[in-house]
């Protein structure tokens, strides 16, 4: 595996700005094979939608670059006072390794169900997408990790690229931001019903998102550094190696394309531009699809955990919040806005924990198991 360099962490900001729009109503569930809920589109006023189209006037251009700008670690300040937000934002969202009794005390006689990010998460930020890579000690901790609880990875990128990077059958996989949801081929040991698991909400968007993919591809040409992938049901503009000078050009680039395609909606990742259908289905859809196709959907005794590093991971952390169940965990390493309860400042601390989630549960599986054992035990040793 070819090392890179691994990129400084740096602040995510929402671009906060839905393109487009729209209206129907209709189930969007083309080849779900286990009957998920109908999924409206997200509606904006036409009075909103205009404003957000207004590409030639040049400052809604000037607010996407200001974003992608806020996005850059150059600017971010490193002053005292930034230092005291940091040690407040601490205490409202402590290590998840310093809480990991009190973690694990408000998990006891629960199901902890996890759901894992992959890029910012299991795999350090790194230029290339293409080489974001998972180390083989991350790999070994998830797949012991999938032997103790029921595992999902949910990520932006699109589901077999994904997979191709963890490598492990046994897992659930959302990939497209959770618009690509599979269980295992195998079938899982967690899982009560013997349905297969496959929900895929966007399948109408395939021929659009394929097009539009082709449009980006050319506009952006001109533009060094810009990287367009295909995430199947959803697209990325990656902007990191492209010079600063040059962001709002590519922002001119993306939404000159996305002004024919108001089904589309845009948002912001780290240093990457993502574009996607305006359906109401996110991170945290895919969370609560999952849970449900678990067996879990009605569960007061299920504790899922949800770790991820970006924008997109805070629907999930919102559901869980909503339904008061587990808890989100952000891997940050600097103060943000969340719905997350704890954090954790990078992959090698995430790794930790889940490695002391194993050794945790398997302590109290070997107590569980001596003390039936004692317990059979001492009934073969009563008299009649
Ligand atoms: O939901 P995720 O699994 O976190 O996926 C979100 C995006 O991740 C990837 O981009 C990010 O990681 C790259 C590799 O480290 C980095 O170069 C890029 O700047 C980051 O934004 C992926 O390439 C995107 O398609 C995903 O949407």
């Amino acid at each position: 595996m070819t090392k890179q360099n691994v990129v400084a962490s740096e602040v995510t900001s929402d671009i906060n700005m839905a393109i487009a729009v729209a209206v129907s109503k209709s189930s969007m569930f083309a080849s779900a094979v286990q009957k998920p809920p109908a999924v409206p589109y997200i509606t904006i006023s036409r009075k909103k939608l205009l404003h957000n189209l207004e590409i030639s006037g040049g400052a809604r251009v000037t607010s996407w670059v200001d974003s992608m700008r806020a996005s850059s670690p150059t600017h971010h300040k490193s002053t005292p006072s930034l230092s005291d937000d940091q040690s407040s934002w601490m205490l409202h969202h402590p290590s998840a390794l310093d809480m990991f009794e009190e973690i694990t005390n408000a998990s006891k006689g629960k199901q902890i169900v996890m759901f894992l990010d992959y890029d910012g998460t299991l795999s350090p930020i790194v230029e290339d997408p293409d080489r974001a890579f998972m180390s083989d000690a991350m790999r070994a901790t998830v797949r012991k990790l999938a032997r103790y609880f029921p595992t999902a990875i949910v990520s932006g990128r699109c589901r077999d690229k994904v997979y191709s990077f963890v490598q492990l059958a046994e897992l659930y996989y959302a990939g497209s931001h959770g618009m690509d949801i599979k269980g295992p081929s195998k079938g899982s040991k967690y899982k009560k019903s013997s349905q297969p698991v496959l929900c895929q909400p966007a399948s109408e968007f395939l021929p659009m998102i394929d097009e539009v993919y082709k449009a980006l591809l050319e506009k952006t040409e001109s533009t060094p550094g810009a990287k367009v992938e295909n995430n199947k049901f959803c697209l990325s503009v990656h902007f990191r190696c492209v010079e600063e000078k040059k962001w709002s050009e590519l922002a001119h680039q993306v939404k000159s394309v996305l002004k024919d395609y108001p089904k589309l909606r845009l948002t912001q990742g780290r240093k990457v531009l993502e574009i996607r259908p305006t359906i109401k289905w996110d991170k945290g859809k895919a969370l609560e699809f999952l849970l449900e196709s678990l067996g879990y959907a009605n569960c007061t005794d299920v504790f899922p955990v949800y770790i991820g590093d970006d924008r997109t991971d805070e629907d999930a952390f919102k559901v869980l919040r909503e339904r008061g169940q587990g808890f989100g965990i952000l891997v940050s390493k600097i103060a943000k806005e969340t719905n997350a309860s704890y954090s954790l400042q990078e992959p090698t601390e995430v790794m930790d924990f889940l490695r002391r989630l194993v050794e945790c549960k398997r302590l109290s599986l070997r107590r569980q198991f001596r003390m039936r054992r004692r317990l059979e035990g001492m009934k073969v040793s009563l008299p009649n």
